[in-house]
């Protein structure tokens, strides 16, 4: 049997925010590796031979990315699932862009970390290549952002300590992701874990730069640094830049560099200031504010330096806003036991028993004293009248 593309499947919709490819030296966007088959699922289809990708039986489509195919598919000798991108046809005739699909699997499959997506197998089949990875179960922070529009504080420090951890273990191994942005970012369902995917862009700081000298920037505009968007050579810094869009647009619900396109969004990452993040988030915890300004920073020099750096100032935030949550959970808890009705002794059913609110309650009246006095004085004359008289 014929495996068939996502256009011939129920490939969920894609409308997240593409990675481009924008050639700096004309000054436009205009989108060249991987735009023209961004989330499209109008591409050729893939026609392998069987549902089989080497000795993984392919299940169902999951998502399509600029440069491949993400099937859901099982791995028959460990009996367990994984997702396996397979790269798209079109693309793989790409000599370039093949190199960078499979740099991706060999970059991220040297991190061995929690905070990462485990990579299983890099291979090649019918001159196509494939990664094999963890999958994952739970939804992506674009997701998240979708269902929630603005993310709580607390949560939003959580996931950025979890992401700048994984990006520490990355640039030890001297490896920069390129493209931090909510739909690389996925947090799992049952453990609450935040895992970075998609080391598509990443490469080794110290070889193969040839695809950003030639003057073509890959990478998202909105989460893009200053430096990237420029076509400098960039460093691990730049990761960081895009962390702090990403933590600006959950805390505000938008990102801090908008654009009505990819060339206006990156005139506004490289020159416009943004508003600063505790102006459209007020009452924000001051620190984190300070942070995600700082990350903001135009100039790298400028910005916390090391991701680790990073990663321990969010853990001591997110630790105060934790215990700010509990206390104010507990003087919540006690306000509503307060406010919570005596003990009914009659039946619910008949409605709240009246209140007697005055000072007098359960006690005779004066009046009524003086008239049974009066009373009792007026009985007795008349006894004695009518005895007297007999
Ligand atoms: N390991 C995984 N487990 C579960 N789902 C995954 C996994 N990797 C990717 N996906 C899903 O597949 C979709 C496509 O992923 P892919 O990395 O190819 O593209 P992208 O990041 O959305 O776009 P681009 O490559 O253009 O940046 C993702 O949006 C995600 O929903």
């Amino acid at each position: 049997m014929t495996m068939q593309g996502p256009n011939d499947r129920d490939a969920p919709p894609q409308d997240d925010e593409p990675t481009v490819a924008f050639d700096a030296t004309k000054g436009d966007a205009s989108r060249t590796v991987s735009d023209a088959n961004t989330h499209s699922t109008a591409d050729a289809p893939h026609s392998f031979e069987s549902e089989h990708v080497g000795d993984y039986r392919l299940v169902d489509v999951i998502g399509v990315g600029g440069m491949g195919i993400v099937y859901r598919a099982e791995d028959p000798r460990l009996r367990r699932t994984v997702a396996l991108k397979v790269m798209k046809p079109d693309v793989a005739a790409n000599e370039m862009a093949r190199k960078r699909f499979l740099r991706e699997a060999e970059s991220a499959a040297r991190i061995d970390h929690e905070n990462i997506v485990t990579i299983y197998q890099v291979g090649e089949y019918e001159g196509v290549p494939f990664i094999a990875m963890g999958h994952l179960v739970g939804e992506s922070l674009r997701q998240k952002l979708k269902r929630e529009g603005r993310i709580d504080p607390r949560v939003v420090a959580n996931i950025g300590r979890q992401v700048a951890t994984g990006l520490a273990a990355a640039h030890q191994l001297d490896l920069i992701h390129r493209d931090i942005k909510p739909e690389n970012l996925w947090l799992e369902a049952e453990t609450g874990r935040v895992k970075i995917l998609d080391f598509g862009l990443a490469r080794s700081q110290t070889s193969d730069v040839r695809l950003t000298q030639s003057g073509v920037v890959l990478g998202t505009p909105k989460y893009m640094s200053p430096e990237q968007a420029t076509a400098k050579t960039v460093d691990h810094r730049s990761d960081l830049f895009s962390l702090g869009s990403v933590l600006y647009h959950l805390l505000s619900g938008h990102e801090p560099f908008g654009g009505t396109d990819s060339a206006s969004t990156l005139i506004n990452v490289t020159q416009a200031e943004f508003d600063p993040v505790e102006k459209v988030c007020p009452h924000l915890h001051p620190g984190l504010a300070r942070i995600i300004n700082r990350l903001l920073a135009k100039h790298p020099s400028k910005r916390p330096q090391t991701a680790r750096e990073v990663a321990m100032t969010l853990a001591e935030i997110e630790q105060q806003l934790e215990v700010e949550y509990q206390e104010n959970a507990r003087r919540q808890s006690l306000t509503e036991t307060a406010e919570l009705p005596a003990p009914a002794t009659s039946s619910p059913a008949l409605g709240p028993v009246p209140i007697n609110v005055s000072p007098a309650a359960g006690k005779p009246p004066l009046l009524s004293l003086v008239l049974l006095g009066l009373g009792i004085l007026l009985i007795g004359l008349l006894l004695a009248a009518f005895l007297w008289g007999n």
